[in-house]
């Protein structure tokens, strides 16, 4: 074989193992999973997917978690869980979602996790749901991750109710620690990849 043709024949192997293993290997896959009755927390939820759609090569799922499959709790690198604050607590259907993770062998370990929540009031339950699931989300051994700023240490939170920020719209403030949430949860997921 000529010079020339052998330098052809190798830049198409190049080429076809370069492709083989581009669409071989799948991108993770972050979990964004909510409960909402009003529509304040799905609002933090988009935010927060808007965040870990910045980074590239995640793919995210976005849903109530009513919706969400088993396999998709379990193929996740990350989830990432939103709740409303009910007297005080964590929405009941969060509990019982994550009561529904498998724990035998614990197939949740080591996937990171991260949390954020809406509340109607200052220091009336935002931080103590929060707190509420890291503290379960824990004991499956999920990794946590807060958002990018010391105001959403815990994760990203939003006051819903009172003074200022009572109306019908999420305002800016709190919307801007969701993306950052989701955008510092990606950016961990693409690290640990590599
Ligand atoms: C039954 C009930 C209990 C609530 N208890 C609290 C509470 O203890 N503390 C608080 O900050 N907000 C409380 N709220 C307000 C909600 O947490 C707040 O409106 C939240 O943003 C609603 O989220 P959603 O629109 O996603 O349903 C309560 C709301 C309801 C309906």
């Amino acid at each position: 074989m000529k010079y020339s043709k052998l330098k052809v024949f190798v830049f198409f192997i190049v080429l076809l193992t370069s492709i083989e293993l581009s669409f071989g290997q799948s991108s993770p896959t972050i979990l964004i999973a909510y409960y909402s009755e009003s529509g304040k927390t799905q609002s933090m939820a988009e935010a927060v997917a808007k965040g870990v759609d910045e980074i590239e090569k995640v793919d995210f799922i976005l849903k109530p978690i009513s919706e969400v499959k088993i396999d998709e709790v379990l193929n996740a690198s990350a989830i990432i869980l939103g709740s409303p604050v009910y007297n005080g607590n964590v929405a009941p259907e969060i509990q019982e979602f994550i009561n529904s993770w498998p724990f035998e062998g614990r197939p949740l370990k080591d996937k990171i996790g991260a949390v954020f929540v809406t509340g109607g009031g200052f220091s009336i339950g935002e931080e103590a749901v929060m707190m509420s699931m890291i503290r379960s989300m824990m004991i499956h051994g999920l990794i946590i991750v807060g958002g990018d700023s010391v105001e959403s240490a815990f994760g990203a939170s939003a006051i819903t109710g009172e003074g200022d920020f009572d109306g019908g719209e999420i305002q800016d403030i709190f919307l801007k620690k969701a993306v950052g949430l989701g955008r510092r949860i990606s950016a961990t997921v693409v690290d640990r990849s590599k």
